[in-house]
């Protein structure tokens, strides 16, 4: 049996000696590659923190000390030590989180997966146990250098180093890497603080030379410490007023622990600037040139390459298409967030480099940054994901579509991504956008209407474009029967008893909830609005035609486009009624993406069951459909079976009463 098994928690690892955490590091550093290869996962990252996260716990005193991770991604390695060694089901339903969660350890604080939070947090909670008199617990906040870019970082760092007696250690995990490596003049001053310093290379030599002793390496220490105080230059934290230690080896449990103890002796904030390196002790990660396996599919271990073909996502085609009509438009320019790659925008940046702009973890600035890029007479395109944009809604609001700026915003990861938990999930943008004046919302059911949505994102004049699509493999084009006023006619029955208006990628299961009522002999057309805001003029008049309207999206249900419709209709006179399917107003935890949909109801017999629920319900006042096959017939004769139609009525906040699980307010 290894170290490994052996620690059940931090206090384990206090009884451990040098030897036998170097022990342990390569154990857990095998363990993560095994375990994360098998489930995917932040491998890169993961492999990053190891005996950093060997030294806090050793420092502290978690839970008593809080221990605060920004973006959260990272801490496999807490959770490791923190007694949770099965990491098969990790980010799978049932299975670990793959982030802190309050639910799995008390350990676990900040459950938000958007980053650069953990400052702030850290900074309320230790003037909250200042305020109470609590004085025997440290708060530490362990953000990186990438998640350091994000404005609410600096809002919390301007506010901590003024708190001279703020009992608060920051530690900067500095691996010099966000995705790629971080831009700015952030980033750059971290390097130079690596560099011109050389404290690193001073104690290693000095360690290797002299293989110190405790009392000679401390001594060694504090020698680099007041040389470093006497000639070195301030750099940027000292001069905002911080203590600052560094930089430290994040990979020398020693020198990590020495600092951490020098911090957690001092009575104001602190701020511990350690080096790590991405992938570290793995070299497939090591020298991954894109991203240093930050998060890796399912994967041969031996060979780091994954098991699985990826086939063509909806962000390679976008990607493809932005590249094919900026060769044409050299307006064109785009922004991302630190995920260059992950977006997509990684074809256009190699091939028009000075037309693409890294702005770090920071949407706000990318959105208001768009904005002058639009004023100065250029046609942005901010590629987020879809989650990632709620941040920035203020900026989107007043700063480009109060002014008119045709920026196109391409939202990738919209609707449940299921894999990264609760804070990932792009469900949001399309209720959340409902409030901006002016901008309008395209979400393509395939392939070719992302290229041709995008195209026409691009063609807007005089305020905001959204395209919104979602993770992963984009399957075959969806053809249409017919066009209606600019909307795409999926299927038309002879009969007009339900009109289906799905949104985007659901056009699939819109069709299959056709075919299933179709086989009830209700006559069901489905149409793919395609621009989803503002509602098409044309829909209550089209409505108007129809027994029931139903709109499925895989978004927000609150506020959503179906209930958009539902306001069109009444203010256009128009009395079908509307069932509107989405996501319920609740926080989804993480598992695939099928079963996070279906735990939404959003899947063909679901809304079949509940829509011919309504069907079955209005049949009193309707004629009755020509046939009613047996499982319509069990359906309706089956009050357990229609119960359960009546629960995804509920659970999408239907039949008057709560949903089930959608939250009150
Ligand atoms: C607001 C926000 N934007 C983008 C992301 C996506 N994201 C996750 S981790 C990451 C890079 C984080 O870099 P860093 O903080 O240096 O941590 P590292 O992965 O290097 O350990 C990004 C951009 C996010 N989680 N939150
Ligand atoms: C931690 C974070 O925000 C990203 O790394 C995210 O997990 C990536 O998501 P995808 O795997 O969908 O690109
Ligand atoms: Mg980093």
């Amino acid at each position: 049996m290894g170290l490994l098994e052996s620690i059940r928690g931090p206090q384990d690892l206090r009884v451990l000696s040098g030897e036998e955490l170097l022990t342990l590091s390569g154990e857990i550093r095998r363990f993560l590659v095994e375990q994360v290869s098998r489930t995917g996962g932040h491998l890169g990252p993961n492999l990053g923190t190891v005996e950093l996260t060997l030294a806090l716990h050793r420092v502290f005193d978690s839970p008593r000390d809080r221990i605060v991770w920004d973006t959260g991604h990272q801490a496999y390695v807490h959770k490791i030590v923190t007694g949770r060694h099965d990491f098969s089901g990790l980010r799978q339903r049932g299975g670990l989180s793959g982030y802190p969660c309050g639910a799995e350890s008390e350990h676990d604080i900040v459950e938000n997966s958007h980053a650069s939070t953990a400052l702030s947090y850290a900074d309320g909670l230790a003037k909250g146990y200042r305020l109470r008199g609590v004085t025997d617990r440290k708060v530490v906040a362990v953000i990186g250098d990438g998640a350091l870019t994000g404005g609410m970082a600096w809002e919390a760092l301007n506010n901590i180093a003024a708190a001279k007696d703020l009992p608060l250690v920051i530690v900067v995990n500095d691996n010099g890497r966000s995705y790629a490596p971080t831009i700015g003049g952030l980033a750059d001053h971290l390097a130079t603080l690596r560099t011109t310093r050389g404290y690193e290379r001073f104690l290693d030599w000095s360690k290797r030379l002299l293989q110190p002793t405790p009392v000679v390496y401390d001594t060694l220490h504090a020698i680099k410490t007041g040389v470093k105080d006497l000639v070195a230059p301030q750099g940027m934290f000292e001069d905002l007023g911080l203590k600052y230690l560094g930089p430290i080896d994040g990979h020398d449990i020693e020198a990590v622990e020495t600092a951490l103890r020098q911090a957690a002796a001092f009575d104001g904030p602190v701020l511990v600037h350690c080096l790590t390196r991405k992938g570290n002790g793995y070299p497939h990660a090591e020298n991954d040139k894109a991203d240093c396996f930050h998060a890796v599919r399912v994967m041969d271990p031996t060979t780091g390459r994954p098991t699985t073909a990826a086939g063509r996502s909806w962000t390679s085609v976008f990607g493809a298409e932005l590249v094919t009509l900026a060769e044409r438009r050299p307006e064109i320019v785009g922004i991302t967030a630190a995920m260059l790659g992950p977006t997509g925008l990684d074809a256009f940046a190699e091939r028009f480099p000075e037309r693409v702009f890294d702005v770090g973890i920071a949407e706000q600035h990318a959105v208001t940054s768009a904005a002058g890029l639009a004023m100065a007479g250029l046609r942005p395109v901010v590629a987020v994901y879809a989650t990632f944009l709620n941040r920035a809604f203020d900026q989107v609001l007043m700063d480009v579509a109060l002014h008119g700026c045709p920026v196109v915003f391409v939202l990738d990861r919209a609707g449940v991504t299921g894999d990264d938990g609760p804070s990932h999930n792009g469900m949001w943008d399309v209720a959340m956008l409902q409030a901006v004046p002016g901008l309008r919302i395209a979400a393509p059911r395939d392939a070719r209407t992302l290229r041709e949505e995008l195209r026409e994102a691009l063609r807007v004049t005089g305020g905001p474009a959204v395209v919104r699509f979602p993770k992963g493999a984009v399957g075959p084009d969806i053809p249409a029967v017919d066009e209606a006023d600019g909307m795409a006619v999926l299927r038309r029955d002879a009969g007009r008893d339900v009109l289906v208006l799905s949104v985007g990628a659901m056009a699939g299961l819109a069709l299959g909830v056709a075919a299933r009522i179709g086989e009830e002999g209700f006559g069901v057309t489905v149409v793919d609005p395609r621009w989803v805001k503002p509602v098409n003029a044309a829909i209550p008049d089209m409505a108007r035609r129809y027994r029931l309207v139903v709109t499925v999206e895989d978004g927000l249900r609150a506020g959503g486009f179906g209930s958009a419709v539902a306001q069109e209709l009444r203010d256009a006179g128009v009395g079908t009624p509307v069932a509107d399917f989405g996501i319920p107003r609740r926080f989804l935890q993480h598992g695939k993406r099928a079963e996070v949909l279906a735990e939404c109801g959003l899947t063909v017999e679901d809304v079949s069951a509940a829509v011919l629920h309504r069907l079955a319900g209005k049949n009193r006042r309707l004629a009755a459909p020509t046939h009613v096959s047996p499982w319509l017939a069990k359906l309706i004769a089956d009050p357990r079976l229609a119960g359960r139609a009546r629960q995804v009525l509920a659970s999408n906040g239907y039949s008057g009463h709560r949903g089930v699980g959608d939250q009150t307010h």
